[in-house]
C-alpha cells in the first residue's frame, strides 16, 4: 500500500515527460498557418489573454491572417477569423471538417449518446436525422401556434415582474418552447419539473463547458479510476456528483413519455414520434439510449437558469435584445412605429406578419451579428481541423485526405490520432469584418436594408454554424426568437433602469467573454476555456408600450390557450 502513491507519482511523471517531450521535439511545424511567436513548452500560453478572448483573437488575426494557429500545452487551436474562411472550410469541406474529439469529461457527467459531442460517422448521421425529422423547415411550421402562446406569457411575465425575474421569465420561455418540442409537456408553473431539471443540468454541463476537452482526465483518461484526493481528479469526483442529475434527464422526459403513451394520453412529441416508430415492444435499448441522447441534447439547447451565463442559445439572444433597445432608443422606436402601422394597435403581432415588418427583421437580424451569443462558434471543439504538421507525421497517423487552404495542409485526421487540436470557429471576426459591415461595433439594423434606404449589407449567414454542423434548432430557434422579439416590441418599453439613488444606470455595452485561465498543478497543465459571450449583468426598466398593451397581451393568451 505504502508503494502505491510513489509509483503513481512516477508513472504520472513520466508520462507529464513523455507529453511535454512531444509537445517540443515530436512535431516540426513546417505547414502550420501562421500564428504569434511561440515558446517552447508551453507554446502561446504566456500570450493568451484572459478576457475578451474574442475580440483579442481578431485583433490578432489582423496581423496573422484569418487562419491563424495558437497552441497551448494538449490543445492547438485555429482560427478562423473570416467568414471566407469559415465556409471554405466548414461548408465546402464539411465531410472533412464535421468530427468532433472524445470528451471523456462529458462522458462521466453522462453526457453520452449526445449529437453535439458525437464524432462525425455513421450514429452522427442517424442522430441528426431523428432531429431533422421533427424539427426541419415544414415540421417547425406546425410548433408556430404553441411559440406565438409562449412569447405572449413571455410578455405577460416581463409587465409583470419585477426586474430581477426577467432572466427567469427569458428562461422559461426557452425551456417552455423546448420541453413541449421533446416531451409534449406545458410549463405552468415555476416549479415544474422540466425547469428544475433543466436548472440542475445546465449548470453541470456549464461546468463540464469550462473546460471543453481540456482537463488532465481528458489527457489522462486513466486518472478516472484514481482516488479523489490525487492531483487533477477534480472533475472526475465534480462528474461523478452531477452524473445522477444529467441522467435523470436522459431518462425521466422518455419514460413519461412511454407511460403516458400507455395510457393513452400522450400529446405530440419528438420523443411519442420516435416511440411511435418503432413500437415500445420492438424497441431496442440501444434505440432507447439513442432517444434518451437526442432529446436531452435539445434541452442543452436552452439556458433555464437566470444566473447562469455560461450558455448560449435563445436566452442569450433574447438578453442582447433587451441590452440593445436600452442602448439604442431609436432603433426600438422605429421598430415600434412599423409594428403600429402595419398591425395597428388592437392586436399583437404573428408570424403571419414577418414579411410586412422589415425593420423589425433587421432587429432581428442584426441580433445574431452585434454580439452573437456564441462568438467562438461552437462550445464543443472539433477534432476536424486536426493539422499535421510534416507529411512524415501524415504518413505516421495515416491521415488520409487532405485539403488545402490559405497555404496550409489541413488533412483529415484519422480518429486514433494522438494529437488533440481544437478548431473554434471565430464568428466574432466574422461579423464584425469591416469589408463586409461598415460601423460594425454598432447596432444598425438599417444596414440589412436595401439603398438607398439602407446599407444594402448582407445578413450574417454563420448565426447558427456552417455545413454538416450546423444547428438542427436552427428553424425552431429562429421563429422562436422573432416572435419573442416582435411581440415584446409591441407590447413593452424597454427603458433605462433608475438606481436607489434616482439615477439612470446607462448599461455598458460591453459583452464579458469567457475566461482563459490556467493552471499549472503537480506538472498538469490545464487549459480552462469558457468560449462564451453574454451581455454583462445588466438592469433594464420594461413598462406597457400603450395603456392596452397589457390586455392585448392577457385576450391574446386567452384566444390562443388551445392552440
Ligand atoms: C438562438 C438560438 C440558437 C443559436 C444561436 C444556436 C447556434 C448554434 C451553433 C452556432 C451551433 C454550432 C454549429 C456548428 O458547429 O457549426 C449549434 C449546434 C447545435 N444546436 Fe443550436 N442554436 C440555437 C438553438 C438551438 C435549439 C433550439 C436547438 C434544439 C432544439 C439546438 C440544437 C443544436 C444541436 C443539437 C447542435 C449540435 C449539432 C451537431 O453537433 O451536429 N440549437 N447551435
Amino acid at each position: 500500500m505504502s508503494l502505491i502513491l510513489p509509483a503513481l507519482t512516477i508513472c504520472v511523471a513520466g508520462a507529464t515527460l513523455v507529453y511535454l517531450w512531444r509537445q517540443k521535439w515530436g512535431r516540426p511545424s513546417t505547414f502550420l498557418p501562421p500564428g504569434p511567436h511561440r515558446d517552447p513548452l508551453i507554446g502561446n500560453l504566456r500570450q493568451m489573454p484572459s478576457d475578451k478572448v474574442p475580440l483579442i483573437f481578431h485583433e490578432w488575426a489582423k496581423t496573422y491572417g484569418d487562419v491563424m494557429y495558437l497552441k497551448v500545452p494538449g490543445q492547438a487551436i485555429v482560427v478562423l477569423d473570416s467568414l471566407r474562411a469559415a465556409e471554405d472550410l466548414l461548408e465546402k469541406r464539411s465531410a472533412i471538417y464535421s468530427d468532433r474529439p472524445k470528451f471523456p469529461v462529458y462522458e462521466l457527467f453522462g453526457w453520452t449518446c449526445t449529437l453535439t459531442m458525437m464524432p462525425y460517422g455513421k450514429k452522427f448521421s442517424q442522430y441528426r436525422q431523428m432531429h431533422h425529422s421533427y424539427l426541419n423547415r415544414e415540421k417547425c411550421a406546425d410548433y408556430k401556434p404553441m411559440q406565438l402562446v409562449e412569447a405572449r406569457t413571455l410578455a405577460n411575465n416581463l409587465l409583470t415582474l419585477p426586474w430581477d425575474q426577467y432572466e427567469n421569465a427569458l428562461s422559461r420561455f426557452a425551456t417552455g418552447v423546448i420541453t413541449q418540442i421533446v416531451a409534449g409537456h406545458r410549463i405552468e408553473s415555476e416549479d415544474d419539473i422540466y425547469l428544475r431539471m433543466s436548472k440542475m443540468v445546465l449548470e453541470s454541463l456549464a461546468r463540464a463547458a469550462q473546460v471543453p476537452a481540456g482537463t488532465a482526465i481528458d489527457f489522462f483518461p486513466f486518472l478516472e479510476h484514481f482516488p479523489s484526493w490525487f492531483p487533477g481528479t477534480r472533475y472526475a469526483q465534480m462528474a461523478r456528483e452531477w452524473r445522477p442529475t444529467v441522467r435523470e434527464l436522459h431518462t425521466f422526459p422518455v419514460e413519461t413519455v412511454k407511460k403516458q403513451r400507455e395510457e393513452g394520453v400522450a400529446t405530440p412529441s419528438f420523443i411519442l414520434t420516435h416511440l411511435d416508430a418503432v413500437g415500445t415492444s420492438s424497441m431496442t435499448e440501444e434505440y432507447e439510449q439513442d432517444l434518451q441522447g437526442n432529446a436531452a441534447a435539445m434541452f442543452t439547447a436552452v439556458p433555464v437558469v437566470s444566473n447562469l451565463k455560461e450558455t448560449e442559445k435563445t436566452w442569450g439572444v433574447l438578453s442582447v435584445f433587451l441590452l440593445a433597445m436600452v442602448l439604442y432608443p431609436d432603433c426600438q422606436r422605429k421598430a415600434q412605429q412599423e409594428i403600429e402601422s402595419v398591425i395597428g394597435a388592437s392586436r399583437l403581432p404573428e408570424f403571419e406578419d414577418r414579411a410586412k415588418l422589415p425593420y423589425v427583421e433587421c432587429i432581428y437580424e442584426e441580433l445574431f451579428r452585434w454580439n452573437p451569443g456564441v462568438p467562438l462558434g461552437r462550445m464543443v471543439p472539433d477534432l476536424s481541423c486536426i493539422i499535421f504538421n510534416s507529411p512524415r507525421q501524415r504518413y505516421h497517423t495515416g491521415a488520409c485526405k487532405t485539403t488545402h487552404t490559405a497555404g496550409c495542409l489541413y488533412p483529415q485526421a484519422p480518429l486514433s490520432s494522438p494529437i488533440s487540436v481544437h478548431k473554434l470557429t471565430f464568428r466574432r471576426g466574422m461579423t464584425l469584418d469591416p469589408e463586409i459591415y461598415s460601423n460594425p461595433t454598432e447596432f444598425v439594423p438599417e444596414r440589412y436594408l436595401p439603398q438607398p434606404i439602407g446599407m444594402g449589407e448582407p445578413h450574417f449567414s454563420g448565426k447558427f454554424g456552417f455545413g454538416r454542423r450546423i444547428c438542427t434548432g436552427q428553424y425552431l430557434a429562429a421563429n422562436s426568437v422573432w416572435i419573442a422579439v416582435a411581440t415584446i416590441l409591441a407590447t413593452c418599453r424597454i427603458t433605462n433602469a433608475i438606481d436607489e439613488k434616482g439615477e439612470i444606470i446607462v448599461p455598458e455595452n460591453a459583452m464579458t467573454y469567457g475566461l482563459m485561465r490556467y493552471c499549472i498543478k503537480f506538472a498538469f497543465v490545464l487549459l480552462l476555456t469558457r468560449p462564451d459571450s453574454h451581455p454583462v449583468d445588466f438592469r433594464c426598466a420594461i413598462e406597457p408600450r400603450t395603456p392596452q398593451s397589457k390586455s392585448l397581451v392577457m385576450e391574446g393568451l386567452h384566444a390562443e390557450a388551445e392552440y
